[in-house]
């Protein structure tokens, strides 16, 4: 498990790309027959990625120790998203079906969890939010169709894409965490723009459906100090509350939002016009 340590925008601003690289970038979430794990002290949110191969994979108890627990969700909610090929996920010895594009919600207490691919040569790739939880929510199973989706966004601005709301209290009830995946049409390039901020949640954005010869330049700092990363195929950002946050790819691209914090409410944002960007 990586551990990030919270950072306050007066020491980011000062950061160098490596520097901001180093607080604010997930470079590796996927690994075969594995799963990676990073624990931001922000809102303590989890994030990671599940790719069993040729075996199951389980998060098992060695996590909890490292959480002060006996197992990972003993008080944690989790949320998967599956990118790749058809997969398995049995939780408590229920078996849930998996495929591309689709959820999983995972409430507090589930005590097993061991993530698996249908065909090796397709392997499921299972990107996971955790949160701290309160009480247990059923688990749930969504699919795109079940999801709440808006399509937005013009393509004078390049910017039209459909935002899917997986996990949000239309949807179901979690403790706090929120997920979706947003997804650009062929051409457009730019997912939220004008941006915004949200001093009452902080956001990570999981970046996918690239090759290797594009790339998102992710926006992000406090509206009068932008910095940006560049962020190449299956990587993720985590975004402070004081912190925007948008991407202009080379490509069209799709990317999954989690969020985590004081409320659920999708459109509390502290919307910033492009003239007051510095
Ligand atoms: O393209 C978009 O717009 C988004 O997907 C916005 C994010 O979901 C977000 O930042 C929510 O606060
Ligand atoms: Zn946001």
């Amino acid at each position: 498990m990586q551990v990030r340590q919270s950072i306050h925008s007066d020491h980011a601003r000062q950061l160098d790309t490596a520097g901001l690289r180093r607080e604010f970038l997930i470079e590796n979430i996927f690994a075969a027959d594995n799963y990676t794990m990073t624990y931001s002290h922000i809102d303590r949110i989890i994030i990671g990625g599940v790719m069993p191969v040729r075996q199951g994979v389980t998060i098992g108890s060695e996590v909890g120790k490292q959480l002060g627990v006996s197992y990972f969700l003993e008080r944690r909610e989790l949320g998967v998203i599956n990118i790749g090929g058809p997969g398995l996920i049995e939780v408590d010895g229920k078996a849930w079906e998996i495929g591309n594009q689709q959820a999983l919600y995972v409430g507090m207490g589930a005590q097993s969890i061991v993530f698996n691919s249908v065909d090796a040569s397709q392997p499921a790739k299972f990107y996971y939010n955790s949160a701290p939880a309160h009480t247990r929510y059923p688990d749930k199973k969504i699919t795109l169709a079940e999801a709440s989706s808006t399509t937005l966004g013009d393509p004078a601005t390049s910017n039209r894409r459909t935002i899917n709301k997986f996990i949000v209290p239309d949807v179901l009830p979690t403790c706090q965490l929120t997920m979706g995946l947003t997804k650009l049409e062929e051409g457009s390039l730019w997912n939220t723009m004008p941006c915004h901020t949200h001093e009452r949640r902080m956001e990570v954005y999981f970046y996918f459906d690239m090759d290797e010869e594009n790339a998102v330049f992710h926006m992000m700092g406090q509206p009068q100090e932008t910095r940006h990363l560049l962020v190449h195929n299956e990587q993720a950002v985590i975004s402070p509350a004081w912190s925007i946050h948008a991407g202009v790819g080379t490509k069209r691209y799709t990317f999954i939002w989690g969020m985590v914090g004081e409320n659920q409410d999708f459109d509390d944002m502290d919307q910033v016009k492009v003239s007051e960007l510095r």
